[in-house]
């Protein structure tokens, strides 16, 4: 679903992703590890059009994002580390709002019905968005995504900031996300979640993807070593 071909992008002298190959399949997590500056916001940028690659592809279910970005963009949704949303419209417009920007008018009982999927209650959504938590900002992101029928989510450091119980329920929803068949790709600084939640993950230091592992292979500290171990090596 999510395919980075050779995908590089250079600033100047400095190559910031170094020739990625990389596959998501549908129904699969698969979280980018690494430290800052590693490339793995380079990398979603890259899927999400906000930049152009120097050299390979970036494709979204078979399209390649740089020559069609509209298409590329139906098939995806986007978390980034702050949700931007309007803070004065409610939990309930926004998502009508963000909806209708897609070309997507569902009827109020549909939209309820979103928001029950990703956990949010009815008498929240109607409350204007300045007054919710960090953990309910990214419940109406994913309501958005889920209305837009998203074949892929890309997440920026989604678990930044949440309370441990907060986290746990954003890993379980994006499990079950993965469970309907949506390819997620996560760039997070948070090994436990990653461990917790993901089905691959990556390591990459320097604009290279140094690692690749299959999680249900790895204890949490098993992954931690592995990650020292990588960002040790010159
Ligand atoms: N617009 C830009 N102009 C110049 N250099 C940039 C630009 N954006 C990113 N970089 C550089 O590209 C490299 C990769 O950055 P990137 O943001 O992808 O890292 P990251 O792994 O997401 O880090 P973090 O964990 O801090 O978010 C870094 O050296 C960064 O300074």
């Amino acid at each position: 679903m999510l395919q980075a071909i050779g995908l590089t992008k250079d600033y100047g002298d400095l190559r910031a992703l170094d020739t990625l190959d990389l596959t998501v399949e549908a129904g699969e997590i698969f979280c980018l590890l690494g430290a800052n500056g590693a490339g793995k916001t380079t990398t979603l940028n890259l899927f999400l059009n906000f930049i152009q690659p120097c050299a390979g592809e970036a494709r979204v279910d078979g399209i390649e994002v740089a020559k069609q970005p509209t298409d590329a963009k139906k098939a995806l949704a986007y978390l980034p580390e702050q949700v931007m949303l309007y803070p004065k419209l409610t939990g309930f417009e926004n998502l009508t709002y963000f909806l209708e920007l897609s070309g997507l008018r569902l009827p109020e009982s549909e939209r309820n019905a979103l928001f029950d999927q990703v956990g949010l209650d009815q008498a929240a959504s109607r409350r204007r968005l300045e007054t919710y938590s960090k953990g309910m900002r990214q419940k109406v992101a994913l309501a958005i995504a889920l209305g837009k029928k998203a074949k892929a989510l890309l997440l920026d450091e989604p678990t930044s900031g949440l309370d441990p119980r907060a986290s746990k329920t954003f890993s379980d929803l994006m499990t079950n996300l993965r469970d309907q068949g949506m390819a997620l790709l996560m760039a997070t600084h948070d090994l436990f979640r990653a461990r917790e939640m993901s089905d691959r993950i990556g390591v990459m230091r320097s604009g290279k993807l140094v690692g690749c592992y299959q999680t249900a292979d790895l204890t949490t500290a098993e992954l931690e070593s592995l990650y020292l171990q990588h960002m040790s090596e010159a």
